[in-house]
C-alpha cells in the first residue's frame, strides 16, 4: 500500500504478519500494511469485519497474537515513551478524564503546552467557543470535533481514526475531509476506518476491505 499519488515517501508504517484472536474468533491473520509518508488508507467492511480491533492493535493498546509493526524504521514497542510520540489514535475509547475541561485535555496532550497552538486546533474544527467546557456537557458531535482537534497537539508520525465521520453534521463531514486532505506530511500517514462510502471517495485514497470472521 502506498501513500496517495505524488506524496510517496518512505514507508512509515509497516505491519506484518499480523494476527489476532479473541477466543475462538479469528479476526485477523497474515495481515499486511504498508503506508508511505503523506499516505492515507481506509479500512472498510462490515460491523464486525475487525476493523476497530486492527486500529487498536497497531496503536499498541491490544496486543497481538502474532505479527511485527515497524514505525519510521522502529520495531513498534507500545511499552517504550517513544511508541506513543510515534503513534497516536482517536479510536472507540476515546477518553475523556473527569473535571478536565477540553483546554485541558489538549494542554495535556501538548508537549509544548502552547495554549495558541490549542485554541488553533480547536478553531480548525470550529468548536474554539467549548474550550472551557466539561466534554460531558457537550453534544456528541462537539466532543468528537474536539476529539478530532487533539490531533493537532499531540505529536504523531500515524494517526488511527476509528470512523472519523461520526456525529459529526455536515459542516463537521467538510471539516474533516479538508483536514484529512491537508495532513500529508513526508514523515507521517494515516490509516483511518469508515462506514461511509462518500468520505472514502472524497478522499481518493488506497481502501482496504477487511471481511468479517467467519
Ligand atoms: N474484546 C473483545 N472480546 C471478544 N471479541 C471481540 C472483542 N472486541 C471485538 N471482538 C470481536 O472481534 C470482531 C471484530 O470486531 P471489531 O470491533 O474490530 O469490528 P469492526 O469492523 O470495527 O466493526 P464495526 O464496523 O461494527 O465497528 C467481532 O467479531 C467482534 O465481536
Amino acid at each position: 500500500m502506498t501513500g496517495r499519488e505524488g506524496e510517496r515517501g518512505q514507508a512509515v508504517l509497516r505491519a506484518v504478519g499480523l494476527r489476532k484472536t479473541f477466543r475462538d474468533t479469528l479476526v485477523f491473520e497474515n495481515f499486511h500494511l504498508e503506508v508511505s509518508g503523506g499516505g492515507l488508507v481506509a479500512l472498510v467492511g462490515p460491523n464486525g469485519a475487525g476493523k476497530s480491533t486492527l486500529l487498536e492493535c497497531l496503536a499498541g493498546a491490544m496486543p497481538l497474537d502474532a505479527g511485527s509493526i515497524t514505525i519510521v524504521g522502529e520495531v513498534s514497542d507500545p511499552s517504550s515513551a517513544s511508541h506513543w510520540r510515534s503513534v497516536y489514535g482517536v479510536l472507540d475509547d476515546f477518553t475523556w478524564l473527569p473535571d478536565l475541561t477540553v483546554a485541558d485535555h489538549m494542554m495535556l496532550m501538548s508537549p509544548e503546552r502552547d495554549a495558541d497552538a490549542v485554541h488553533r486546533a480547536l478553531e480548525s474544527f470550529g468548536v474554539a467557543g467549548i474550550r472551557d467546557r466539561m466534554p460531558e456537557s457537550l453534544s456528541s458531535g462537539q466532543r468528537q470535533r474536539a476529539a478530532l482537534a487533539t490531533v493537532h497537539v499531540r505529536p504523531w508520525h500515524v494517526l488511527l481514526l476509528d470512523e472519523p465521520e461520526n456525529h459529526l453534521d455536515s459542516e463537521g463531514f467538510e471539516t474533516l475531509v479538508r483536514e484529512l486532505e491537508q495532513a500529508a506530511e513526508p514523515r507521517r500517514c494515516i490509516v483511518l476506518s469508515s462506514h461511509s462510502s462518500v468520505l472514502v471517495e472524497r478522499l481518493g485514497c488506497p481502501v482496504i476491505t477487511m471481511a468479517a470472521p467467519g
